[in-house]
């Protein structure tokens, strides 16, 4: 895709007036949705305006949900695909959460940056490069923040080795290792309503990593990814597409139609992504075998590394090769770099839930953010360059792994973007 030229001045760092109260509409409260609002309704300085979903049993249970906390009523939006755009239409409400199903996010984030709000968009934002474009087009156009809503970012664990880098404890970061792997066969059991009732068709559409954000927001975060370095091209590999035909055979009717979908993503997708200083990130996707849960979430430095799951840690200490072996013992390093974030909203996090407080956090900081016209810790290009992965591994794979370019997103800014801070210090 040839580099276009700017709708507008660059969103990076974008800045907003500030805002008293944070007026909001949602777009989608299934299984996910729902929760946000379940989190809104427990933060400061917010008022839910509008919920919008086509089924109307879901949006009935977000609305009792938000008056049984004795917030007013929020008005509702229902009865097509289409209702989203009225709610759009309404004059007092500046964010908008949209939690739908994958299709539906680049189109609605597009038309809520249109309709003069910022867009929060749940993951991945954009399903082709395209649509990363006309994403990034209309925020400079409009002037709006379009944040993809990287929960993980605000993890207790990312949050410290984000501060742990900073810090240079590793040294100079040489590689980093991100995943989403979780076994999700189960939800081909969905067949009407919730997640899997429309996630199961990805697996017979595409063969790459089909949900690349999860682990690769944080690493991208400890690389200073399109602050100062940036995603430069990508080849991708993916194992036989076996395990979902075998678990339809094993769970569903011969005749089911679970069992008439021809499930063509490779169940373990492995990704490698070069960016321009040298760095090498792995990016694994695997939702289907019967393995535990991980995110990987390794960074490895010229000093040492850091692993997750489970927490693991080994530098270099004084010229001693206390590197060769792994220290599991969490407790000391929790104690020394906790992030200043956690710190301070990490008790509150956990009380509320979600994810062990990554969501609440995630939440929390955007209205923190909105209200104290502060920029947004992720913007329209980190949401793009971290969703186009599941596009250009589909690409690389079907051409024997040949590598492909990123787009850059940024137009060139990341060569002056400023590095994420650590807030607090
Ligand atoms: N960040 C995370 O940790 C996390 C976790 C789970 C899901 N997700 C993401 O959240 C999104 C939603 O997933 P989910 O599990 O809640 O799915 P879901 O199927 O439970 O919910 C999607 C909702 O969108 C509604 N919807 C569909 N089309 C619509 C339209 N045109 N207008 C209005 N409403 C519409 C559906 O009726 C449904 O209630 C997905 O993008 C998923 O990847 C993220």
């Amino acid at each position: 895709v040839p580099k276009k030229p700017a709708a507008g001045p660059s969103v990076m760092g974008l800045v907003v007036p500030k805002m008293d109260t944070v007026r909001v509409g949602f777009i989608g409260v299934g299984q996910r949705g729902s929760g946000h609002v379940k989190h809104f309704c427990h933060l400061d300085g917010v008022e839910i305006k509008a919920i919008c979903d086509t089924d109307p049993q879901v949006l009935d249970e977000s609305i009792q949900f938000v008056t049984t906390q004795g917030l007013p009523k929020p008005a509702q939006y229902t009865g097509s695909e289409q209702a989203y755009k009225d709610l759009l239409n309404r004059d007092d409400i500046d964010i908008v959460i949209i939690s739908t199903p994958w299709e539906w996010h680049a189109p609605m984030a597009i038309n809520t940056m249109e309709s003069g709000k910022h867009a929060f968009v749940e993951v991945p934002l954009a399903l082709t490069v395209d649509e990363c474009w006309q994403i990034v087009d209309t925020a400079e156009r409009t002037q709006k923040n379009c944040m993809m809503m990287e929960n993980v970012n605000y993890g207790r664990d990312e949050l410290m080795v984000l501060n742990m880098v900073r810090q240079g404890l590793f040294g100079e970061l040489l590689h980093g290792e991100a995943a989403y792997i979780h076994e999700l066969r189960w939800q081909m059991k969905e067949i009407d309503s919730k997640t899997g009732s429309w996630r199961t068709y990805w697996h017979t559409k595409r063969n790459g990593n089909l949900y690349p954000t999860h682990g690769l927001g944080p690493v991208s975060q400890y690389m200073n990814i399109n602050r100062g370095d940036r995603f430069d091209y990508l080849t991708s590999m993916s194992s036989p597409a076996l395990g979902r035909g075998l678990y339809a055979k094993r769970e569903f009717p011969a005749d089911h139609e679970r069992n008439q979908l021809d499930y063509i993503n490779g169940d373990i997708n492995t990704s490698l992504i070069k960016t321009v200083k040298g760095r090498t990130i792995m990016v694994q996707h695997d939702t289907t075998t019967p393995r535990p849960y991980s995110r990987h979430n390794l960074i490895q430095g010229t000093n040492g590394v850091f692993a997750g799951f489970p927490n693991r840690i080994a530098i270099e200490q004084a010229g001693s090769d206390s590197y060769h072996k792994w220290d599991m013992d969490m407790a000391k390093w929790y104690a020394k770099y906790d992030h200043p974030l956690w710190l301070q909203m990490g008790q509150e996090a956990e009380r509320n839930g979600g994810h062990g407080g990554m969501d609440f956090l995630m939440l929390w900081r955007m209205v923190y953010c909105l209200r104290n016209s502060e920029p947004l810790d992720q913007d329209v290009y980190d949401g793009t360059a971290w969703s186009v992965v599941n596009i250009l591994s589909q690409e690389s794979v079907n051409n024997r792994s040949n590598s492909v370019n990123f787009p850059d997103f940024t137009r060139g800014a990341w060569k002056t973007g400023k590095p994420l801070g650590i807030i607090g210090t």
